[in-house]
Order: C-alpha cells, then structure tokens, then sequence
C-alpha cells in the first residue's frame, strides 16, 4: 500500500476542492492512502515536495492547484516556474503527478476541474502512481 501526499496550491477554494475529490478517488480506487497539506499557490508546491520527501514519509506526491491567466506576466511565471520545479523533481526519481491546471478562464478550470469531467485530478494521482510502479519496476 502506497502513501501518497497530495500538495495543494490553494489559490481558488471551489476549483481545489474538485481537483481534491477527483484525485483522493483515484488514489482510493487503486487501495493505497493519502494525506493531504496546503500551500499558498503553485510556486510553492515544488519547495513543499521537496520538504515532504525529505521526511521519507511518503512514496509519491501529487500536485494540485489553479493558474488562471490575469493581467500580467505572472501567469507565465507561475504556471512555467511550478512545472519547471515539479520536473526537477521527477527528474530525481521523485514519484508525482502534475495537476497543476493552466487555464485562460474560470470555464476552463472548471471543465478540467470537476471529476465528471475532464478529472485532471484523478489524472494526475494516476500518473503519480504510474510513476511509483515505474520506479519500484526499476528499483
Ligand atoms: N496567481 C496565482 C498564484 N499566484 C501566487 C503564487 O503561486 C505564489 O503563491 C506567490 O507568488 C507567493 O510566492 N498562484 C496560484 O496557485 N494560482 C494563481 O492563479
Ligand atoms: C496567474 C496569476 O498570477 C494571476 O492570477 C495574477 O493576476 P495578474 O497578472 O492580473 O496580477
């Protein structure tokens, strides 16, 4: 039985909380456990996982948040700079799953969000238990 941590980015309340469902339903689905810690946003995520591993507490991680495009450039910076720092991760051997949505507008999230929907969330608990097997395969 795994023990996956599921690190938000809790930027927009209503959108985590479906990413949330739809990811600790995957990881249920496939008889492993999950514990769940909050971080600010997305930037903050890979500095969050990298915490959590060091702990040697957890198998595999799985990264949920909402970017939504403003004004600015930041959006770039967020959303590039969360994904550049997820990858370095993996790239060390560390299972996760990205579930980080980038997004125009609320719709958007929204559609990617729900579980009955496009489940992004459940994706990416997937890919993170994907990974984990992949590892313990090569391990
Ligand atoms: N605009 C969004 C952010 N911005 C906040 C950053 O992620 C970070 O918390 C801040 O710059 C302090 O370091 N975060 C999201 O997750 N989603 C956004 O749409
Ligand atoms: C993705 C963001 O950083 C965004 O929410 C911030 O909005 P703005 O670019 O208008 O400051």
């Amino acid at each position: 039985m795994a023990r996956v941590l599921i690190v938000e980015a809790r930027f927009y309340e209503h959108l985590n909380d479906m990413l949330l469902a739809g990811a600790r339903a995957a990881i249920e689905a496939a008889g492993h456990v999950h514990e769940t810690v909050t971080v600010p946003g997305a930037l903050e995520l890979p500095g969050a996982i990298s915490l959590a591993v060091e702990s040697g507490r957890y198998d595999a991680f799985v990264a949920i948040g909402v970017v939504i495009r403003g004004e600015t450039y930041h959006f770039e910076i967020v959303s590039n700079e969360s994904a550049r720092g997820i990858m370095a991760l993996t790239m060390d051997g560390i299972a996760i799953g990205n579930g980080i949505l980038t997004t125009e507008d609320e719709a958007q999230a929204i559609r990617r969000a729900d579980p009955a929907q496009l489940d992004k969330g459940g994706g990416a608990a997937e890919a993170a238990l994907a990974m984990l097997a992949l590892r313990e395969k090569f391990g």
